[in-house]
Parts: structure tokens; C-alpha cells; sequence
């Protein structure tokens, strides 16, 4: 899969709505059966960016290609592409199978039928079919919605926020029922969404998007390890900076000591830099380790999350086995474990 030609490849895209920028110069290529998903705050160009690929906004600049083809040029109906949008717009007349087998107006009657149904029953439908969409639940409507999407075989299914009106259990479930589908169909996904959580369970590659900039378009993994930015590494996951100076060697020093970069330093030796540091990073000293005071205690199960200030101000957070109990005020002795260390520039 890695080699295969992209499905979708946008090329400096721009657009914007009434003059104010939506998406700004974004790039981002999907592979055929990749699962690809946004992930931004509100506001930051990741339903423009959806509309655009589907065919519903006009960019302003850059290309956009489906198949190795120009799809600027095509209408909506003819990029080839399903999307179940925020709002389910079921037709309220139709039965469940016949808004399914809606989009397959080229099959003969029997194939339609045939297929409608089998799709229904992919998505644990096939009991409803004889119904109206105002006789469902929303969970079910909502895997009507799928169905109808899924039915056409699509190689592209664009989502935007599919599940944000189901309830936390229901969505998960809908979510992994719909990967294992796609996964089975190999049909390619892009889906908006705003829950972390819900794009690392999803996506094999996500994007973060702010103010309408792609920042950075790489696996869960990556980004949380190695994010390209202080904007992604504070906002996939919990992250604080360490303020740290470059040392010779590949090093810097900060108020937990000294630590090393691996791979080295693009920075001058003295120069001023921070270090992110998650709250995995740090351990309990067990005595040894920098001395800091516990401000706040988060109690979460397994683990608790502590917000900790170390003598120069510095505030860091550090998740520790829950056993042992820390009230505010508390001493800690704390030392980072960090498998690699990930360099910013100072905040300008
Ligand atoms: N139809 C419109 N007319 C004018 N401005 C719009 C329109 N749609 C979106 N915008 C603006 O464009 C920017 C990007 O909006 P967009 O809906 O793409 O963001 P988003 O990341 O999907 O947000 P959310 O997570 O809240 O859905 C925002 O500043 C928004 O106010």
C-alpha cells in the first residue's frame, strides 16, 4: 500500500468565504484505503476543506486531483465520491431500503434491491429495511445514513463529524463498526472530527489543521512523539515546555538536568530552546531528582494527574501510579524518563 498512486492529492489549495481565508495553501495526498482524518479546533477550515474535495466550494487556488485526474472541473455527482455530512438529510418518504438503494438509480431493480439490502445488513440493518427513518433511533439512522453512503461502493468516503449527536458508548461502536467496513470494502475515508480520541481509534494518518494551515499530516504516533509544531504537540495529547539551553554534543540542559537529543540539534550551542515534556515523561524520584511542589492532584483511575512547579516557576504535569496519595502542597522528587526529546524555539 505504501507505493500505490494517491486517490486524493490536494495541491496548494486555497479558499475562503467572502474574502476571509478558509484553507490556506493545503497539501495532502491519500492513498487508496487509507483512513485519513482532520482534527482542529472549531473554526479552523476542516468542513471548507471536506466541501471543497466533495465539490460543494469553489477553492480559490491550487488543484485537486481523484484518481490521478483534475477533479476541479467535476460536479459533486461526478467525483465519484460518498459523504455523510453532520446532518443526515434520510429523505423522511422513503422507506430504509429505498434511501439506500437512492444512489443506485444505474442498477437494474433486482441488483438494487440486492445490493441495498446487503449493505443494510453489513451495518446490522437488515431488519429495518421495511421501515421509515422517523421509526429508527438516531444510532440506527445514523447507520442508515452509512448505508446510503456505502451503498454506491465509493473508493472515497468523506465524513464530517458522522457520530457528534450519539452518545460516547454508541459512537465508539459505530466508529470501529465503520472502520472494520471500510477496512473489509477497502474504500478510503476522510474524517472531520474535533475528538482525538476518535481520530487515533479511526485514522491511519491524521491531519491537524489551524487557521485553516495542515500543520502536520502523519500517524497518531507521530504526532504525538514527534510533532512539527508547539501548536500540535500541545494540542494532540497533554504537553508542557521546559525552557532548556543547547549544550555541545547534542544537548541541553534544563532545571531536571541535562538531556540528549537524539538525532542532534539544529540550534547554536548557548542558544535558548524548550522541551516538551508529556505527562508520561516524568517519574517519581524515589529521592533522588529535582525537588517540586504538587499544586493539583486529578485523580484518574489507574493514574493521577499531577500538576507540579518546580523552584524557578516552572509548571509541569506528570502522571503517577494513583496508590500513592499527594494532597496540594505536597514535596515530590521528580526525573524525566523521556524515550526522545522533542526541541522548540523559545515563544516569540
Ligand atoms: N458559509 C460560510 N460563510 C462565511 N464564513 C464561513 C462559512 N462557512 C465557514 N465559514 C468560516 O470559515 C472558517 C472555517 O470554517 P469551517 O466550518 O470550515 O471550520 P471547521 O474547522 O469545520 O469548524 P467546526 O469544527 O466548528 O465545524 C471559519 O472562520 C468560519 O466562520
Amino acid at each position: 500500500m505504501p507505493d500505490a498512486a494517491p486517490l486524493l492529492e490536494a495541491d496548494r489549495l486555497s479558499c475562503s468565504h467572502a474574502g476571509q481565508p478558509a484553507v490556506v495553501s493545503l497539501s495532502l495526498a491519500l492513498r487508496p484505503g487509507e483512513l485519513g482524518c482532520l482534527l482542529g479546533p472549531s473554526g479552523c477550515g476542516k468542513t471548507t476543506l471536506l466541501r471543497a474535495i466533495a465539490g460543494f466550494h469553489a477553492p480559490d487556488s491550487g488543484q485537486l486531483r481523484l484518481r490521478g485526474a483534475d477533479a476541479l472541473r467535476l460536479p459533486p455527482e461526478r467525483r465519484g465520491l460518498g459523504f455523510v455530512f453532520q446532518d443526515l438529510a434520510l429523505f423522511p418518504h422513503l422507506t430504509v431500503e429505498d434511501n439506500v438503494g437512492f444512489g443506485l438509480h444505474r442498477l437494474p431493480r433486482g441488483e438494487r434491491r440486492a445490493r441495498a439490502l446487503e449493505t443494510l445488513a453489513m451495518l446490522g440493518l437488515e431488519a429495518f429495511a421495511a421501515r421509515y427513518p422517523h421509526e429508527l433511533s438516531g444510532g440506527q439512522q445514523q447507520r442508515v445514513a452509512l448505508a446510503r453512503s456505502l451503498a454506491p461502493r465509493p473508493d472515497l468516503l468523506l465524513l464530517d463529524e458522522p457520530f457528534s449527536s450519539l452518545d460516547a458508548d454508541l459512537r465508539g461502536r459505530l466508529r470501529d463498526d465503520l472502520r472494520a467496513l471500510l477496512r473489509q470494502l477497502g474504500i478510503a475515508a476522510l474524517l472531520v472530527t474535533h475528538d482525538q480520541e476518535e481520530a487515533f481509534a479511526f485514522a491511519d494518518t491524521v491531519g491537524v489543521m489551524q487557521a485553516g494551515r495542515l500543520l502536520q499530516w502523519a500517524p497518531g504516533f507521530e504526532l504525538y512523539h514527534r510533532p512539527a509544531t508547539p501548536f500540535v504537540a500541545s494540542f494532540v495529547g497533554e504537553g508542557r515546555f521546559l525552557p532548556a539551553r543547547v549544550l555541545a554534543g547534542g544537548r541541553v540542559a534544563t532545571a531536571l538536568g541535562d538531556l540528549e537529543v537524539s538525532g542532534g540539534l539544529d540550534y547554536p550551542v548557548g542558544s535558548a530552546v524548550r522541551v516538551l515534556l508529556r505527562p508520561d515523561d516524568l517519574r517519581p524520584g524515589e529521592g533522588e531528582g529535582m525537588e517540586a511542589e504538587v499544586r493539583a492532584v486529578a485523580f484518574r483511575g489507574a493514574e493521577s494527574l499531577h500538576t507540579l512547579v518546580l523552584a524557578d516557576g516552572t509548571t509541569l504535569s506528570a502522571l503517577f501510579p494513583s496508590h500513592q496519595q499527594r494532597e496540594p502542597g505536597a514535596r515530590v522528587r521528580i526525573r524525566p524518563d523521556l524515550a526522545h526529546v522533542v526541541v522548540f524555539p523559545p515563544e516569540a
